[in-house]
């Protein structure tokens, strides 16, 4: 299911401010790969590109190519509402449909998509994206209540479990676990372990000790001042860039001599 990422040349604006320059990455399938770095290095928009989300944001384009398994997202016959359906997102604030079900959250996104689902697969299916996301024994007994009947981290797996009930390839995670307490943050962690064998990860993530549990490679990425561009420093193993990254501003950055 997984598929392989390859960003090339990428330059990222916001009409004519470029807020990330000059990206070249492959990103390796069923493996999780963190994007770390300070404030404003541009993490979250690289990530938005991924799906082209990037672009819903007026005056937000690219140049240069990110392919699928080789296929470029940017490429003249391809759909972008379509992209945006296919590969899952997960935001900072969990964000349920609060007046929906959570069996209704767990279908949202196979709804939109039109497909037609009899009631005994979308109940499998319900099941399955919940087990998926290690929020079924929690839930089972109360599929009917509302998304925002559950605590934080149960809605930040319920929108997880909403993600992967489409079926994507590639997950994209934008600080799934800063807004959750500490046992939520491991439980997410947890998660995001498991669905590594069936997945394409990639995380943001502002937590070091976070990056280092859950991610198999990890991208440095920094900015030479304000108004200036986010630019990928090195990308390496994450045992390597936590124990011997091969550039200095790396070091600085997780031994959090800035940042
Ligand atoms: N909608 C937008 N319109 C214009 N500029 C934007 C927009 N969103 C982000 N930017 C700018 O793009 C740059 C990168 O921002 P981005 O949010 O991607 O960084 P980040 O590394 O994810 O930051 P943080 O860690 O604080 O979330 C910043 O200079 C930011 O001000």
């Amino acid at each position: 299911m997984a598929q392989r990422i390859d960003i090339k040349d990428l330059n990222v604006y916001y009409g004519s401010f470029l807020a990330v320059a000059d990206v070249s990455m492959a990103i390796e399938p069923r493996s999780v790969t963190a994007f770390i770095g300070p404030s404003g290095c541009g993490k979250s928009t690289l990530l938005r590109t991924l799906n082209r989300m990037h672009e819903v944001v007026p005056g937000g384009r690219v140049e240069g190519t990110v392919a699928m398994d080789g296929v470029d997202l940017y490429g003249p016959d391809v759909d972008a509402v379509a992209v945006r359906r296919q590969i899952g997102m997960v935001f900072q604030r969990p964000n349920p449909f609060p007046t929906m079900s959570i069996a209704e959250n767990v279908l949202a996104g196979v709804r939109l998509n039109n497909r037609r689902i009899s009631k005994q697969d979308a109940a499998d299916l319900v099941e399955r994206s919940l087990q998926g996301a290690n929020l079924w024994n929690e839930v089972k007994d109360r599929l009917n209540r509302p998304g925002s009947s559950l605590s934080g981290g149960q809605q930040q797996r319920l929108c997880i479990a909403r993600a992967i009930a489409v079926k994507p390839q590639i997950l994209l995670m934008d600080e799934p676990a800063s807004a959750l307490d500490p046992i939520s943050t491991l439980a997410i962690e947890d998660l995001i372990a498991e669905l590594r064998s069936d997945y394409t990860i990639v995380i943001v993530t502002h937590n070091m000790q976070q990056a280092a549990r859950v991610s198999d490679r990890t991208a440095f990425f920094n900015i030479a001042g304000t108004g200036k561009p986010g630019r990928l420093i090195e990308m390496d193993d994450t045992r390597t860039i936590f124990s011997t990254p091969s550039v200095q501003a790396t070091e600085d950055y997780i031994s959090g001599r800035f940042g």
